[in-house]
């Protein structure tokens, strides 16, 4: 279980990935992106719109049951993208870097990229934005809503 949450707002993951955009346009032009579903969709996405990209393929990999950790399943292969030739790879985050691991395996050929990385997985990327202490779990916009929380004043107050 994590002992530290970090939120990343809508506006900060499009600005990382945008940041993330920008640091590959040297390593390109990339055929396609290969985009790790699902955390890797609306990454892939944003990167895709900057780097000039049409051609988005999907590998699916399932592995975490909210913070549970379990056997990795490869539900979709990246048919599309051959042995990752001229392909990129776009995940949110790697964590264990076992996901990471799975996909590289498939696509020896792609570059991999991610917006944030844990320390056990950052050796696994090629690129990354962020890094992202280990025992930090990280909430992304998708992951969570707006909600109301009573002024500080009222905290633990019994009256009303
Ligand atoms: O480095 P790892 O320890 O493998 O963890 C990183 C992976 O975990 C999350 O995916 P998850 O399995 O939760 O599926 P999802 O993207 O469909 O939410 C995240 O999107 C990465 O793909
Ligand atoms: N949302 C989210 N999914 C993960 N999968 C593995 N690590 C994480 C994390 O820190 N946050
Ligand atoms: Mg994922």
């Amino acid at each position: 279980m994590a002992t530290n949450y970090a939120t990343v707002t809508w506006d900060q993951l499009h600005r990382d990935a945008r940041q993330l955009a920008e640091i590959l346009i040297p390593r390109g032009p990339f055929k396609g992106i290969v985009a790790v579903t699902r955390g890797g969709l609306i990454p892939a996405a944003i990167i895709a719109r900057e780097i000039d990209c049409r051609l988005i393929e999907t590998v699916s990999v399932v592995t975490y049951d909210e913070e549970e950790q379990g056997q990795p399943m490869v539900l979709k292969a990246p048919a599309a993208a051959g042995d990752g030739e001229g392909f990129l790879i776009i995940d949110d985050l790697v964590d264990s870097g076992v996901t990471a691991q799975i996909v590289r395996q498939l696509l020896p050929k792609a570059v991999f990229a991610c917006l944030y990385a844990k320390p056990s997985g950052k050796p696994l990327t090629d690129l990354f934005v962020v890094e992202v202490p280990q025992e930090t779990w990280v909430l992304f916009p998708w992951d969570t809503a707006p909600l109301f929380i009573p002024p500080l004043a009222r905290k633990g107050s019994t009256a009303g």
